[in-house]
């Protein structure tokens, strides 16, 4: 393996690679991904596949000839694709495989979150294949994650993976969209996930994917945070899995960082969405940024969006153009109207209470800076 360290590795496909004509699943590409699980479990490298192609392989049994499906059909696609897909991939191997089905809600909720840990976990130890798609047939753009890179990060994340390894139909990232600039060159390996790195991605262009390269960045930034490599392939290639047991890079590897965030944190960051905004003045950034201080009441200028305490927030600038950090509110939106502004002694005058333990609105170790979000 490219790295003989590795012991866990998320495998992310694509339905460019499940079913590129639409037609059903297409046994051309996933015999030899089928091949490289096979390897890699031999090697002693424990394997999490997240498939995506739910859609597209159930397509073929509607009659719809537009390119934009409605929501409510693509669901009806996903459910008969979903146990096409799991058929599919039962067949090519003599191990038994494991239908994970996800939502966004589902990885955000603690409790959900510690339970798909512990299933995923079990059935590694048991031997089992994992095979993890989003629960398509019941998403709604409330929970989902939207597309299989993020939940493919978010799945290496919630599994302590040490790689994350996405099959597309590209070999990695390169310098423009190769389908659109013929110059373009490939980037083998990526140190650091800046927005340069992002200008270079461009959206999908075959007629099942759904990110393109910004979802695959997105989702190699939430792995990196956690420690984790990335490693773009094309998965069309039998040899770039040869490749890749050999110990060589056929695609794009993006480092994981040395010193990861505490899971708590990355969670915070790259799972919890923000459900609303507190607008804090000049001081407060300073004391956030440089002195490791915690949000209090009176560096708060102003609150948007209805969160209640334990949602994650954003804290941007007073004149709301720059994100500083984001964080869990101790307080409800409605609670930080009547406390904004004053001193943390006057919380129990305005609203009755204060939280025991710390006057904190966001505690030092539920916050982030942020440079990017
Ligand atoms: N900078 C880039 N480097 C490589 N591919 C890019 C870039 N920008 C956009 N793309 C497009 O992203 C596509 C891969 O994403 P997508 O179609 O979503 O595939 P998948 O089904 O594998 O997720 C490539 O085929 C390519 O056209
Ligand atoms: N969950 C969807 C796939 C979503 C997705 O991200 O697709 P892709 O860009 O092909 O990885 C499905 O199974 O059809």
């Amino acid at each position: 393996m490219i790295n003989p360290t590795w012991r866990r590795v998320v495998l992310k496909v694509g339905s460019a690679l499940i079913a590129p004509e639409n037609q059903g699943c297409s046994e051309q590409f996933l015999r030899p991904i089928a091949e490289f699980i096979r390897q890699c479990r031999l090697q002693d490298v424990e394997v999490i596949l997240v498939s995506s192609g739910s859609v597209a392989a159930g397509r073929h049994h509607f009659n719809f000839q537009h390119q934009r499906v409605p929501l409510a059909l693509k669901r009806a696609m996903a459910a008969v694709g979903q146990s096409e897909l799991m058929n599919f991939w039962s067949r090519c191997f003599d191990f038994p495989c494991a239908q994970v089905l996800l939502t966004h809600g589902d990885l955000s909720d603690r409790v959900r979150h510690v339970n798909i840990k512990n299933t995923l976990q079990r059935l590694l130890d048991h031997g089992v294949l994992p095979i993890v798609n989003e629960n398509d047939t019941i998403a709604t753009d409330e929970i989902k994650v939207g597309d299989n890179d993020n939940l493919a990060a978010m799945v290496a994340t919630v599994s302590n993976a040490d790689a994350l390894i996405i099959c597309s139909d590209v070999d990695g990232l390169y310098t423009a969209d190769p389908n659109k600039d013929p110059t373009a060159t490939l980037i083998t390996e990526v140190d650091f996930i800046t927005p340069e790195i992002y200008a270079l991605a461009g959206g999908a262009t075959s007629s099942v994917g759904t990110g393109g390269m910004r979802t695959k960045i997105e989702a190699a930034e939430k792995a990196a945070a956690h420690g984790i490599d990335t490693l773009i392939i094309d998965g069309h290639k039998e040899d770039s899995f040869s490749s890749l047991l050999l110990g060589e890079n056929p695609g794009t590897i993006f480092f994981g960082q040395e010193t990861p965030m505490s899971a708590k944190k990355h969670w915070v960051r790259h799972t919890l969405r923000s459900k609303g905004e507190i607008w804090v003045d000049d001081g407060c950034i300073e004391a956030l940024r440089s002195h490791g201080a915690s949000l209090l009441c009176s560096g708060i200028v102003d609150i948007t969006g209805e969160f209640e305490s334990g949602d994650a927030v954003l804290i941007r600038c007073s004149n709301g153009k720059r994100k500083i950090a984001k964080g869990v509110s101790r307080f409800s939106a409605s609670e930080l109207f009547s406390i904004k502004g004053q001193q943390s002694r006057d919380i129990e005058s305005c609203i009755g209470y204060c939280p025991t333990g710390s006057d904190a609105v966001i505690h030092r170790s539920e916050m982030m800076l942020l440079e990017r979000i």
